[in-house]
């Protein structure tokens, strides 16, 4: 199993340090803009194997996507993160051209690979490697569901002082500080919905602050955050390489599912070998289903600052 990574910054080392930490894949390529870096970050995290005791070999190259030809998984992080105050929805300008250039490169050398985007606004560019590639719908997936669950399920456990691993949750919708839809009313503890242990009032503060996680760690710490989001796409990754058929919310193609079309948005999907190998339909309250065409809404508008 070939992996590759493009951007060897923040979100790309850790999700390639989580990769070969899980021991899963035979190879990981960085690849990276800026002369020496890829192959500096690789170096460095070749030499945790020993420490963390992981076969994977990690290889670093500065822009020669020779070296990522027969990827089984391309992952895309390249491209600028935001600045506090920032919205993700300002980077399209630059990550644009970033994410249509490194989709050509990588699919040129792997005809085959499947693709995970994750560099921001993530719903429109994984539209973007749509509109701009001839990759099936079921190879092209967008990262950001994953995380925002992660977040989700943090909050919830810290409103119930109970620990993450009772929790279970789930956030659809657009990847942004509006458009997320974390589904309170499906989330529980132990198989316990959390409405019978939290307030209303309680409930919505978690939502608020799930729907704000990625600008509340942007501020904190000056700009945005690496190690849950390489967290996150690890797994969209392991559960593709090893054939899970896991469920997570991922950015997907949709053809009327959720009532929606010609968009990406994030919806549960089974990820196996094959990538998105089922959109999984459930049941949403009517307040749900508004947010999340409202959601979709704020997808197409960034849409249409794309030039495709
Ligand atoms: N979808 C999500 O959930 C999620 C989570 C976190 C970050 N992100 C996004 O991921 C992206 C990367 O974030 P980061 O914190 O790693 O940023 P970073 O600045 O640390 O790393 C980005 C890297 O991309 C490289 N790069 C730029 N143009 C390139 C090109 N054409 N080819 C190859 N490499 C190129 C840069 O040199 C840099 O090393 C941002 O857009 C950020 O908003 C998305
Ligand atoms: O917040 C960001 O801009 C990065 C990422 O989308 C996140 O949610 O951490």
């Amino acid at each position: 199993m070939k992996v590759t990574v493009v951007g060897a910054g923040a979100v790309g080392a850790s999700c390639a340090e989580y990769i070969a930490i899980k021991n899963f894949a035979s190879e990981v390529v960085l690849v990276d803009i800026k002369e020496g870096f890829a192959e500096g970050k690789a170096m460095d995290l070749m030499q945790t194997a020993s420490l963390n005791g992981f076969d994977t070999k990690i290889t670093g190259v500065t822009g020669d996507y020779s070296k990522t030809a027969g990827s089984d998984i391309c992952v895309i992080t390249s491209g600028i993160p935001r600045k506090p105050g920032m919205t993700r929805e300002e980077l399209i300008g630059i990550n644009a051209g970033i994410v249509k250039t490194v989709s050509a490169s990588l699919i040129e050398h792997s005809p085959n690979t499947i693709i995970i985007v994750v560099s921001n606004p993530m719903d429109t560019m994984t539209y973007l490697v749509h509109k701009s590639t001839n990759l099936p719908k079921n190879r092209i997936i967008g990262m950001g569901g994953a995380l925002d669950s992660a977040r989700f399920k943090y909050r919830l456990a810290e409103a119930l002082e109970a620990p993450i691993s009772d929790i279970d949750g789930m956030v659809i919708g657009g990847h942004s500080d509006t458009g997320m839809v974390p589904l309170t009313s499906h989330a529980t503890r132990n198989s316990v919905k959390v409405s019978e242990f939290l307030s209303e009032e309680r409930l919505e503060q978690v939502a608020a602050d799930t729907k704000v996680g990625g600008a509340t760690l942007t501020k904190l710490l000056g700009t945005s955050a690496w190690y849950a989001p390489g967290a996150a796409v690890s797994g969209l990754v392991q559960a593709i390489a090893c054939d899970q058929k896991k469920m997570f919310p991922c950015s997907t193609l949709l053809e009327g599912e959720y009532e929606l079309s010609d968009i990406c948005i994030g919806v549960p999907v089974i990820l196996g070998k094959n990538g998105i190998e089922k959109i999984v339909n459930i049941p949403l309250s009517d307040a749900e289903k508004a947010h999340m065409q409202a959601s979709a809404e704020g997808v197409r508008k960034t849409n249409g600052l794309l030039e495709v």
